[in-house]
């Protein structure tokens, strides 16, 4: 038993900590510091020992924050309705550092469209986009459309086909869709387009909502 159903269920019933937009705000505001320092260690040039101050200075605030700490990622019901995010989410979560992070919109039509700028952190080959990282994109907004479409599910397959380099640095565009459910079963499509107008990698999805 993968316990998967029910974990699924708990998301969409509300069984995370909601945050309010109020309670969110400075969190986010500290998640927007560390993705800065993330970058800052990767580029910085300062001396050792000033590398060494610094590493000691993470620590303490690092033993500042787990004074207080909650079991699980929080959620928050914002934006079109009320749908639950994951505050927490590596593509979308503004409270993780590591997640860009994107804001992924559904529109009128059932689609999920996004507008987002990776920057070098995200880099695989020299100036381009890492490919797992657009995967883990494509992944998340699949399952977006699978879930705005009313029939949410784990990811079983993932069908890539990388057509060029996705640049980091330029704006970039994610749209997904849903196109067919048969019972437990949703496929869904998405693309990255690059600030060209061209698509640099098309997906396919297949999510399946766990029997248990
Ligand atoms: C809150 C808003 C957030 C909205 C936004 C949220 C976006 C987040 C998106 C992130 C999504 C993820 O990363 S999810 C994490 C990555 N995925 C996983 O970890 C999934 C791991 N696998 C599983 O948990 C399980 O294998 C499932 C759930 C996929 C399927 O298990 P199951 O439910 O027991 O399925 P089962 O009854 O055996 O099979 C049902 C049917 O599906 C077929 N089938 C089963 N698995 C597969 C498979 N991988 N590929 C093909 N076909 C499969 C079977 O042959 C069968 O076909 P037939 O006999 O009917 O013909």
């Amino acid at each position: 038993m993968s316990g998967a159903r029910a974990a699924m269920e708990g998301v969409f019933a509300g069984d995370r900590r909601e945050l309010s937009e109020l309670e969110i705000a400075p969190q986010a505001a500290l998640a927007d510091e560390v993705r800065a320092l993330i970058e800052a260690v990767i580029h910085t040039e300062v001396p050792e020992t000033e590398l060494r101050e610094a590493a000691a200075a993470v620590a303490a605030l690092t033993e500042r924050l787990n004074t207080a700490r909650r079991n699980r990622p929080p959620a928050a019901r914002l934006g079109v309705n009320g749908m639950v995010k994951a505050l927490g989410s590596p593509v979308t979560g503004v409270l993780n550092a590591i997640a860009p992070p994107i804001d992924v919109v559904t529109l009128e039509d059932g689609s999920v469209h996004a507008e987002f700028t990776l920057t070098d952190v995200y880099e695989g080959p020299p100036t381009f986009v890492h490919g797992g990282v657009s995967a883990l994109i494509l992944d998340h907004v699949l399952g977006a459309a699978a879930a705005a479409n009313g029939t949410p599910g784990m990811t079983a397959t993932l069908d890539l086909r990388y057509r060029r380099p996705t640049p980091h640095g330029v704006p970039l565009v994610v749209t997904a869709r849903t196109v067919r459910n048969e019972g437990r079963k949703t496929w869904a499509d998405a693309t990255i387009t690059g600030p060209d107008g061209r698509v640099t990698i098309e997906a396919t999805a297949m999510f399946i909502f766990p029997a248990t």
